[in-house]
């Protein structure tokens, strides 16, 4: 059978700040259609990674392939025209614009984007809590609102590959709830596929088709969510 490269492939791929070296030699894969967890402590570098991953931070070595290219020196807004979308960690809604315009500002790269009320309505049906608000302001909203905002305006340019850092952090457990239901929709019916950033171990198996460990910038364990050994995934996660 032929060989089928995963959507996102990372190749040893090394990534620091100034001296320090965070992440060395990190091969990492998500397939098509799936859903793969990255877990680790505080300070592992996931977050690295996820920047590393969107172009916002140069690797020292490696590679990021997507779609069978190689977008390792690509620019942010080229990998989010090449479909990839990015939930950062904290959100990082416009706070001072309502909720309708954070949308709005999700199609604001894309001038030649065709539908705009209907991507709009899209996703105020996958986010029933957005449609009851769409003139508040998005700083007076929850935090679960909040996040479900930024997942909404990464939503809207309907990504191929959509990167998610921590949406359960700060987060009350019927959001996070939801927020799980609506990641299990998005890939079992849109075939959206996720590399998610989680700590909250429960959440990530129970949504996570493959999952990797990191520690001290390293991959250090990975398997499927259901071979995975429970017990020593938290030892890893545990604080
Ligand atoms: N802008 C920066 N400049 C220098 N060092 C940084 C910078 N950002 C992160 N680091 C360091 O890189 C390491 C990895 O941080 P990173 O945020 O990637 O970890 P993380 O696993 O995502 O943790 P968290 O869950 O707390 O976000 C940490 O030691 C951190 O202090």
């Amino acid at each position: 059978m032929q060989y089928k490269e995963p959507l996102l492939n990372i190749r040893g791929l090394a990534v620091g700040y100034g001296q320090s070296l965070v992440l060395s030699d990190v091969a990492l894969e998500v397939p098509e259609g799936q859903v793969v967890c990255l877990m680790g402590r505080n300070g592992v570098g996931k977050t690295t990674l996820l920047k590393a991953i969107m172009g916002l931070l140069n690797p020292r070595a490696g590679q990021v392939r997507f779609a069978e290219n190689d977008l390792t020196k690509w620019a942010p807004h080229r990998r989010a025209k090449a479909g990839f979308g990015y939930v950062p960690q904290g959100r990082h809604i416009f706070p001072y614009l309502t909720v309708n315009e954070n949308l709005l500002m999700g199609l604001e790269a894309f001038p030649g984007k065709k539908g705009r009320p209907e991507a709009v309505d899209r996703m105020y049906t996958l986010f029933p809590a957005l449609k009851l608000n769409p003139k508040k302001t998005a700083g007076t909203l929850s935090g679960g609102q909040q996040q479900q905002l930024a997942l909404a305006r990464a939503l809207i340019r309907q990504p191929r590959l959509l990167l998610l850092d921590e949406p359960t952090e700060g987060i009350q457990p019927s959001i996070v709830q939801e927020i799980e239901e609506l990641l299990q929709r998005l890939r079992d019916q849109q075939d959206t596929t996720i590399l998610l950033v989680e700590q909250f171990l429960d959440f990530a198996l129970g949504i996570a088709d493959y999952c990797y460990v990191m520690e001290k910038g390293a991959i250090v364990l990975e398997g499927t969510a259901r071979d995975l050994d429970y017990n020593l995934v938290r030892e890893y996660v545990a604080v």
